[in-house]
């Protein structure tokens, strides 16, 4: 309890009941996918691999979508696509009506591992991206970038480096990053899983309370069916060879969550069900 404690940045009026998983259907589509695929020359074979196929998918603003499968269906090569990193070979992919040809300002993105710069500070990594647009740091960017540290607990370390952070602090270093242009889209690949339990269970509790003082419309793909569901308003469900999605589900457990929702019984049913579809989809294909 302490070390969740630790990081709570916001106060507790700021985490007020969150009304929009009613709403979310309604609300406009931040990213559009239709027919989506992705062929992949071989490179030695030069036999041509189909790592997507046939992707229709609507995003709504400020709608959380979990995107879980087995390693090598497809996820992070999607996540690519909607960010903008690579082009369909089929199909078309939009954000706010859009077709998304290279990464957006607007779009934010977090991976695996951070890759910060290891010879600037923790705040100049955190508002590099003005240094990198403009060659300069206002002082109302730095403010914004202490602001941000503060955020994410880290206020303390704006002047250290990379390498005297821990894993999990670095993820945050990240995710403050990340948030610095205030993105209306935030695309996660992976970001916790380098951490350990505890510290991935402890960040998305915190990513829930960013995400309440900051609304963004979140693409999060994950291994973790637990992590899924604990953030997510639906979760898409992909399976392999080809690549697609198989199964969008609504996750109706209620908002604001905590670490208590992982006892709540709809979550564990919600989990096993996640677990047999995946599961069912893996005996037809391997
Ligand atoms: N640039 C590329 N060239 C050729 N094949 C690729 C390329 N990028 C991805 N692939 C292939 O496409 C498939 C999907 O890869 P992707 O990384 O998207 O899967 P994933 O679901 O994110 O996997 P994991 O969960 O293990 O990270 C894999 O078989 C991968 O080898």
């Amino acid at each position: 309890m302490q070390t969740r404690d630790r990081h709570l940045r916001l106060p507790a009026s700021a985490i007020a009941p969150c009304e929009r998983a009613s709403s979310l259907s309604e609300a406009p589509v931040s990213i559009h996918l239709r027919g989506v695929g992705q062929t992949f020359a071989g490179a030695r074979t030069r036999e041509a691999f189909v790592a997507l196929d046939a992707i229709d998918l609507d995003v709504h603003r400020h709608e959380f979508l979990g995107v879980i499968g087995p390693s090598g269906c497809g996820k992070s090569t999607l996540l690519r696509l909607i960010a903008g990193l690579l082009q369909p070979t089929e199909g078309r992919v939009e954000i706010f009506g859009l077709p998304v040809s290279r990464p957006r300002d607007d779009v934010g993105l977090v991976f695996q591992r951070p890759t910060l710069l290891p010879w600037l500070t923790v705040l100049d990594n955190v508002t590099f991206p003005a240094r990198h647009q403009r060659g300069r740091v206002s002082s109302a960017e730095r403010r914004k970038g202490l602001d941000l540290l503060e955020m994410v607990g880290l206020e303390d370390f704006a002047h250290r480096r990379p390498p005297q952070l821990s894993g999990g602090m670095q993820q945050r270093v990240g995710i403050a990053r990340a948030l610095f242009q205030d993105p209306d889209i935030l695309l996660m690949d992976e970001p916790f899983s380098a951490l350990d339990a505890l510290t991935r269970d402890e960040m998305s509790i915190e990513l829930l309370r960013i995400l309440t003082a900051r609304p963004k419309t979140v693409v999060f793909v994950t291994h973790s069916i637990q992590e899924a569901l604990l953030l997510s308003d639906r979760i898409a469900i992909m399976a392999s060879r080809p690549g697609r999605i198989t199964e969008i589900k609504t996750t109706n457990l209620p908002r604001p969550r905590s670490l208590d929702t992982l006892t709540d019984p709809n979550f564990s049913r919600m989990a096993d069900d996640i677990r047999r579809h995946v599961f069912s989809k893996r005996k037809v294909t391997e």
